[in-house]
């Protein structure tokens, strides 16, 4: 909280603005605003902090400009999901990944028309299908069995590290038919690290400089994908399921550019996130063994012949620690509106540009909703849970709500159950300890700190030879 000087000085020169939103509650402002409770913690925590004392909203200050961070799903509806939502345009964020993700891509679309409408345009909307859905499961199981041989041979792992690689090849193998080299993933990294120092930085963003190399590194990365669109024409394989060939069968005119673009583009959307949630979901189990041993049988069971989408859909447990990951450790917390003019909302009439946070992390441990909120119980997803708490309802948003919430998030969900199936099928994940890991922040995503362990074959023949050596 600012000192009384500080509180007294916001309301010598501010004092007038605070009037017309004397009816919110928030923290006392002083010369920086509310700005100041955001500077140590993560947002994450200042939000759910927000939620528990000040209720479904609560009135910031972004120095002399007012705000609102939303807790109440109510709100919350009316901002991401009614008609209302067209006046509230997404944050800013487009801005700050733009370098990294190009201009062809569903990231930076601007809320100019209705978004569902647009993007049934967009040539990313058709490969969702099902069908597409469907047909990724097997080659990604092979894909993670595979790298999950090469783990086995290290002594100790991190996780965060060796998850991300896992899921880039098998989101690589998703999207072109195979895994890509080292050096593609050292550039995806690369252009990784330029968006996230625009993301963090407290500057204005023409002061955030790229990391060296950063443009040779952006033309090798989607050079490789325009390389790959070419060759694919040359060569069509009729009957190839990824995402590119896919594609140019759907679409055949599709430019090149704009395929190579939204091919790089699948991973920045989904890598990060995905795989910090696996690492939750094997934190979690490593302190639940009830529910590891569960998972266990389960894929188990699975793991007899090739898995299908259907066997996949039938699992229940798998699905369930998929959800109860999502609900305690979603890997995407914050998100952000802008009206883009003078709006009413909550009562109060907030101006233009100003700032709506919306975090699910209150929500998704809300003790009025949930039994015990902190423990991770996969079993509250059986008989109705799912039902009762649909993806993108009032308690339980990990992907957002409504037009514009994750355009990957069927997808995620596909990857997540194939990996866990893939996974517990072959080994345990044993993680060094239970303790609460440290959360950062990367590419406005969670990122767990410090989770190590190593895997342990479940079945002597598990544990042979690996075929490639992965680097984390
Ligand atoms: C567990 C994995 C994932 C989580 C938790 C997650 C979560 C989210 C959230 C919360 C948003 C913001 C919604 C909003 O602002 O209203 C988002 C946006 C987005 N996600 Fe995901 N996501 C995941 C995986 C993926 C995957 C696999 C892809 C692509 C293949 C993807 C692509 C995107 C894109 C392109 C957007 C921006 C959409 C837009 O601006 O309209 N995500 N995601």
């Amino acid at each position: 909280m600012p000192n009384l000087l500080s509180r007294g000085l916001f309301n010598l020169f501010f004092g007038s603005r605070r009037k017309p939103f004397a009816a919110l509650p928030g923290p006392q402002p002083g010369v920086l605003g509310t700005a100041g409770d955001f500077l140590g913690p993560q947002p994450w925590d200042v939000c759910a902090r927000y939620g528990r004392e000040y209720g479904g909203v609560t009135l910031i200050w972004m120095g002399p400009s007012p705000g609102v961070v939303l807790n109440d799903p109510a709100l919350i509806a009316e901002v991401l999901e009614s008609p209302r939502r067209m006046e509230f345009e997404k944050g800013n964020i487009s801005e700050q990944v733009r370098p990294t993700v190009t201009d062809d891509t569903v990231f930076i679309a601007k809320l100019s028309e209705d978004w569902a409408e647009k993007r049934k345009l967009e040539p990313m909307e058709q490969p969702w299908s099902p069908e597409w859905l469907a047909a990724q499961v097997q080659p990604m199981q092979t894909a993670i069995a595979e790298s999950v041989e090469a783990l086995l041979a290290e002594p100790s792992l991190d996780y965060t590290a060796v998850l991300r690689r896992l899921t880039f090849d098998a989101f690589a193998v998703a999207a072109v038919g195979e895994k890509l080299p080292s050096s593609v993933f050292d550039d995806f990294l690369l252009l990784a690290k330029g968006a996230d120092a625009r993301i963090q930085a407290k500057l204005p963003l023409k002061f955030v400089s790229l990391p060296k190399g950063f443009a040779e590194a952006k033309t090798r990365f989607y050079g490789h994908f325009a390389d790959r669109v070419r060759a694919a024409r040359k060569s069509p394989k009729p009957h190839a399921v990824d995402l590119l060939s896919w594609t140019l069968r759907e679409t055949p005119g599709i430019d090149e550019q704009v395929l190579a673009h939204l091919l790089g583009g699948v991973f920045y959307g989904g890598v990060f996130s995905s795989s910090t949630t696996l690492v939750g979901a094997f934190h979690q189990l490593q302190k639940y063994p009830d529910a590891e041993a569960q998972l266990a049988t389960e894929a188990a069971t699975l793991a007899e012949g090739a898995l299908t989408f259907e066997k996949l859909s039938g699992a229940q447990w798998i699905e369930a620690v998929a959800y109860e990951s999502l609900r305690l450790l979603p890997a995407v917390r914050v998100f952000t509106r802008t009206p883009s003019a003078d709006a009413q909302l909550a009562g109060v009439m907030l101006p233009a540009g100003s700032m709506i946070m919306i975090s699910n992390q209150h929500l998704h441990r809300d003790p009025e909703h949930w039994t015990d909120p902190e423990g991770f119980h996969p079993a509250r997803w059986l008989d109705g849970g799912v039902a009762r708490d649909p993806l993108g309802s009032g308690h339980f948003f990990p992907f957002g709500r409504g037009p514009r919430a994750c355009v990957g998030g069927a997808f995620a969900m596909v990857f997540l159950q194939t990996a866990l199936a893939t996974i517990a099928a072959r080994v345990k994940a044993h993680v060094d300890s239970t303790e609460p890991f440290e959360e950062g922040f990367f590419f406005g995503v969670v990122l767990p700190k410090g989770v190590t362990g190593k895997l342990i074959a479940r079945h002597p023949q598990a544990a042979r030879a690996a075929p490639a050596v992965l680097t984390a």
